[in-house]
Order: C-alpha cells, then sequence, then structure tokens
C-alpha cells in the first residue's frame, strides 16, 4: 500500500511513501525542458515544463511515481488493485496509457485546473510500457497549493473527485474512503470529556485519549483515517526545516515496518521510500527503509535546459552521526 499527502506552510509540500514488498530499481529522476518526451498516441513533445520525481527508468524514459513540476503542481499513482479499468484507444480523445500519465499531465499543466481541462477528452489506455511491465492498476492524486484532485478510472468510466483532505492511499474508492470519516467525527487531538453516561464518573487517565479509536492497523482505510487526521491537526512552524521535517512525521504515522504485514512466504510490505517535494521550490526530498537520514535534490541547481534525464540513485544504508 501507499499513503500521499499534501501539505502547506509558507511553501507547498506533496509526497507519499511508498510500500510493497519489492523495489523496482527507482531514483530521483530530473527530466529537463528539452528531454524529447515521446507519447504512444500523440505527438513528440520537444519543449515542456521541467519534472522531478521518483522514477523507474527503462530505455531512458522514466516511469514516475511520483513527482512534481517547476510549476508547482504535484502528481502520484497508487495501487487501485481490482477496481482500476483502463480502456482501448478511442477517436476524438486523448489516448494516453497509463505509464504516460504523470508526465503527461506535469509537463504542460501549471495547476490543477489545467489539469482538469485536459482530464475532460483523457482516455486511460490499457497499454502496457513493454512484456516485462505489465500495466499497473493505479489512482492518482494531482495537488498544486490551492487544490487536490484524485482520478480513478473504474468500471463506469473516470472519475474525478475533488479531495478536500490531501490525502490518498488504497482501495476502496475514494468516495468510500471520505466518507468513513463520518465514523470518526468523535475522535480530537483534545482531551476527551465524559459523554458515556452522567452517572458515571468516567475520566481521562492517559494524555492522547481524545484519539482513542484511531485505527491503528496497516489496513488502506485505516491508513487513511490515520493520516487524514495527523494532517488536518498538524502544526508545524513555517521554515523549510520544521515543514520538511513535520512532513516526515505525518507520513511517518502510515509507514509499515517489516514483519507487520506479511503477502506471502517470508515476503513483507515495507515503505520502500518516503518522499516530501517542496513543489515550490523543486526540491525532492527522500528517506528510505534503509536510510532514514533525510537526502534531497534541488532541481534548480541543475540545467533545466538540457535534453538528457538526470538521475540520482538513492542513497542507502544508514547514515548513523557519531556523537563521541
Ligand atoms: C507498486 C507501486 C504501488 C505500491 C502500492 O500501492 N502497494 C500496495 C500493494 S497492494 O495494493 O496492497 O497489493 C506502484 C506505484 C507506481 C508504479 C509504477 C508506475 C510506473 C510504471 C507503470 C507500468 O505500468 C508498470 C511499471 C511501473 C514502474 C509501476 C510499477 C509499480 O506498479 C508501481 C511502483
Amino acid at each position: 500500500m501507499c499513503t500521499a499527502a499534501v501539505y502547506k506552510t509558507k511553501d507547498f509540500y506533496f509526497g507519499r511513501t511508498l510500500d510493497y514488498d519489492f523495489s523496482y530499481g527507482e531514483e530521483v529522476v530530473i527530466t529537463p525542458r528539452s528531454y524529447a518526451f515521446h507519447f504512444r498516441n500523440a505527438e513528440v513533445m520537444e519543449r515542456h515544463y521541467a519534472v522531478i520525481g521518483m522514477a523507474h527508468v527503462e530505455g531512458d524514459y522514466p516511469l514516475y511515481y511520483d513527482a512534481v513540476n517547476e510549476r508547482g503542481l504535484g502528481m502520484a499513482g497508487l495501487n487501485f488493485v481490482g477496481n482500476a479499468q483502463y480502456r482501448k484507444a478511442v477517436q476524438g480523445k486523448d489516448n494516453v496509457a497509463t505509464f504516460e500519465f504523470i508526465p503527461w499531465i506535469l509537463v504542460q499543466c501549471a495547476t490543477v485546473r489545467e489539469a482538469r481541462e485536459r482530464l475532460a477528452r483523457l482516455n486511460l489506455t490499457e497499454d502496457s510500457f513493454n512484456r516485462d511491465l505489465p500495466v499497473a492498476q493505479l489512482h492518482w492524486i494531482i495537488a498544486d497549493r490551492e487544490e487536490t484532485i484524485v482520478i480513478e478510472a473504474v468500471k463506469e468510466g473516470m472519475k474525478i473527485y475533488d479531495n478536500p483532505v490531501g490525502v490518498l492511499t488504497n482501495n476502496p474508492p475514494f468516495g468510500q474512503q471520505l466518507f468513513q470519516l463520518n465514523n470518526y467525527m468523535q475522535l480530537s487531538p483534545k482531551e476527551p470529556r465524559n459523554h458515556f453516561s452522567e452517572k458515571l464518573s468516567l475520566r481521562s487517565y492517559s494524555r492522547g485519549m481524545g484519539a482513542l479509536g484511531l485505527p491503528g492497523d496497516l489496513s488502506s482505510p485505516s491508513r487513511f483515517v490515520r493520516a487524514v487526521f495527523t494532517k488536518m491537526n498538524s502544526v508545524s512552524g513555517n521554515s523549510e526545516a520544521e515543514s520538511v521535517s513535520q512532513f516526515f512525521h505525518i507520513l511517518g504515522s502510515v509507514e509499515q515496518q517489516r514483519g507487520c504485514c506479511e503477502v506471502g512466504d517470508g515476503k513483507y510490505e515495507i515503505t520502500v521510500y518516503t518522499s516530501c517535494c517542496n513543489a515550490d521550490k523543486g526540491i525532492y526530498y527522500y528517506t528510505t527503509y534503509e536510510n532514514r537520514q533525510i537526502t534531497a535534490i534541488d532541481m534548480q541547481k541543475e540545467d533545466l535546459e538540457g535534453n538528457q534525464l538526470i538521475k540520482f540513485p538513492l542513497v542507502q544504508g544508514e547514515q548513523i552521526k557519531m556523537q563521541n
């Protein structure tokens, strides 16, 4: 499973956890403005916005999992297994393969508003990248500092949801995820009062009891509620360090420790990496399961006019600072 979240202080932040039992071999990849983007059903795009994000590069093509562009628009793909349904290419629509969807939006849209216009003509196709990389069943979150939306291609067609909480996990469909928040409206970061019965003298005997009942497991609906609760009640300073730190703490509420979610004999889902992009500045921060020190790549330090992908293999292994 995965969890994506947005967060706003002075700047706008966008990131996700990627949870899986193995890695496809991903790295931080900058696509500069003159990299020729080839699309299956559209003209090659020679000039476009620059993009930074996490991708698996195959045959010089960046298969993005999550990314932001130089205008501050962010987008991420998360598993949506059993519900996602893509179609054959049709005439009169913009036919886009799912592996092209993130770049297709980010290289040409500056805002969610512009993305919405593109989505009106979009048909997500079932083309796979190649035989070794079958079509991933995903849904997507798209966000800028003003608004967040979720895109789900399901049996009935394409759905675009407004996302007032700025969080996305996996199944069930987003409408159901939002609805289940009703079940938790009594949760609070404040000390609880006794509404149980006036005839009983119940008291709060520990801090944190206002959120008793917040689901603690790793299922997708539970992670959704937990991430929303953490994010909506989050308090932090405005500086870059305080914002980035708080963002990693928000996603820390849903991270997966090896051993707690078995997905097959001896295989476990873990939080492979956690990312946090400063979408305004184009800085991609990440930690990995093996390396909890925050590492960052600033796209503005690179030549964004180039035509070749700029790749940063992930720094792995704990970076422990000895103090004596
Ligand atoms: C596995 C990940 C989702 C993690 C997740 O949600 N785990 C919950 C498991 S579960 O839902 O509980 O079972 C997803 C998220 C983004 C995906 C890549 C997107 C580009 C490209 C698309 C191509 O079509 C196929 C290969 C490709 C590299 C994709 C591989 C893989 O699919 C990635 C990494």
